[in-house]
């Protein structure tokens, strides 16, 4: 026995007596009932963990059966049992929270797979949700962090967008900028914010089952389409959808998701009636979506239809005074997290992340910090603790101050390699330089005294890779 309870609730009796029947031969817990009193009273003694409903009763309506039941515990799974799956009746099941609806007359297995699905996606759910639980004590859901005049324009588009309702956004900025916490302060802000926020990963998914995850299927659309499944649109119907990684997205769905978006209906796989639906459409990108046109990657129509409203993200070496509130912030996260009682971070290893150019922006930084805090067996964090990309900056730093420690000399290279022309000297210098400075060319210019101009110019006849300036 698996103790999980089910309440049958149905005037017919035999059908009562048939599903409770099969479904105590499946292992679960079951109790009858044949109107809605005897239901309420079942549902008060018996707690079910799923309630099949009849939709029709003789003393009262399954809709407010399930408003009641719901209201009792948010938590119960409901199955509506119906004889005429009318729209309007499933919209309003769904939007008090039914899971999905049978339509009589029903074959005994598909009510024990939509049983057993629905136990299934509640443990699945439980997982998620403690491990998330437990990523959040690891390390809980950032705030956006930074007050530098880009970060203030980041925040006034997102109260506009928050407030206009918009029906799409489009967000754009290097990986590890902070997109989605943007697309979740947008929604979180927004009147729709009591509705779902459903994130899509569009480079994540393979293209042939994007369509399906995004719009749900009919029963019988393809081989293993057992029953009808909504998809994202029409789970968070009300609310918003994020598209992660739009410009990955394929051609063909670039398409639909226009369709969507102008005429806000859409249909599932195999359906032949359009569905409406009310979602606020938030993508974004780390992508350069105009060279995706150019290059007919990327729709130009879907481009200029989400490029209305756009909140480009800044890298964090262009706002580097963000950098000491954003290490501030993480450091006290993390001390709750960790259990930590870190003071802060010493002067010359906050210099050093102020120098560093992030590559991998504020998630990089975070994780920077992360490590560090490991490490660190001293009251604050201190130079040596640092990942290694970052503590370069110092030996950088050094080798600018030529005379110092560089020897009297200023930059010594290692020239005089046996072998070597004049121009493969050059270029062997030119490289070592880059290197030092860790692909910053004003800085590379610096210790090879020479102009940035120079530089670049001898970097292109060299066919070197120009990294950063
Ligand atoms: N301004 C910020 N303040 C605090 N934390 C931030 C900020 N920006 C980003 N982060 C943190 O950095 C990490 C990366 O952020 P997020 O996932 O939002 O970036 P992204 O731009 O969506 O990245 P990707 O393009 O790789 O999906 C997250 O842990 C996020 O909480």
């Amino acid at each position: 026995m698996n103790h999980e309870r089910v309440l049958v609730v149905d005037d017919e009796k035999l059908i009562g007596w048939s599903l409770a029947q099969m479904l105590t031969g499946a292992g679960y817990e079951v109790e009858v009932a044949a109107s809605g009193n005897e239901a309420l009273d079942k549902f008060e003694s018996f707690r079910p963990h799923l309630a099949l409903l009849d939709i029709f009763l003789p003393d009262m309506d399954g809709i407010e059966l399930l408003k009641r039941f719901k209201a009792a515990d948010p938590e119960v799974m409901v199955l509506m049992i119906t004889a005429n799956a009318q729209a309007d009746f499933a919209v309003s099941a769904f939007k008090l929270g039914a899971l999905d609806y049978i339509g009589k007359p029903f074959r005994m297995e598909d009510v024990h797979q939509m049983v057993r699905q629905a136990f299934d996606k509640k443990r699945l759910e439980a997982q998620v949700d403690s491990s998330s639980r437990g990523a959040r004590r690891q390390f809980g859901r950032d705030q956006l962090v930074g007050n530098s005049s880009q970060m203030i324009e980041v925040f006034r588009m997102i109260n506009i967008c928050a407030e206009s309702d918009v029906k799409s956004v489009l967000i754009l900025g290097e990986s590890g900028t902070g997109k989605e916490l943007v697309a979740q302060a947008i929604h979180h802000h927004s009147a729709r914010k009591q509705e779902p926020f459903i994130e899509v990963n569009c480079a994540a998914i393979p293209e042939n089952l994007l369509e399906n995850e995004l719009f749900g299927h009919e029963r019988g659309a393809f081989t293993d389409a057992h029953r009808e499944e909504k998809g994202t649109f029409e789970l968070a119907d009300g609310g918003t959808v994020f598209l992660d990684e739009i410009g990955d997205m394929p051609l063909p769905m670039q398409a639909k998701i226009l369709k969507v978006i102008e005429s806000k209906r859409f249909r599932r796989l195999g359906g032949k009636e359009d569905i409406d639906v009310d979602v606020r459409i938030i993508a974004a990108t780390h992508q350069d979506l105009p060279r995706l046109v150019e290059k007919e990657k990327f729709r130009a129509d879907l481009f200029y239809r989400l490029n209305v409203m756009t909140i480009h993200l800044p890298a964090l070496r262009s706002r580097r005074d963000d950098i000491p509130k954003l290490v501030d912030y993480f450091i006290d996260r993390l001390n709750d997290e960790y259990g930590r009682r870190l003071e802060g971070i010493a002067p010359d290893a906050l210099q050093l992340l102020m120098r560093y150019d992030w590559p991998g922006n504020v998630r990089e930084l975070r994780n920077a910090i992360e490590r560090a805090m490991m490490l660190e067996q001293g009251r604050v964090l201190s130079v040596a603790s640092l990942p290694a990309a970052v503590r370069a900056e110092q030996s950088a730093e050094k080798a600018d101050r030529p005379g110092q420690d560089a020897g009297p000399g200023g930059v010594s290279f290692d020239l005089l390699l046996e072998d070597m022309s004049l121009e493969e000297m050059e270029k062997h210098a030119l490289q070592q330089a880059m290197a030092r400075a860790g692909g910053n060319q004003t800085r590379a210019a610096r210790l090879l005294k020479m102009s940035r101009d120079t530089l670049r110019y001898r970097l292109k006849k060299f066919g070197l890779h120009e990294t950063s300036n």
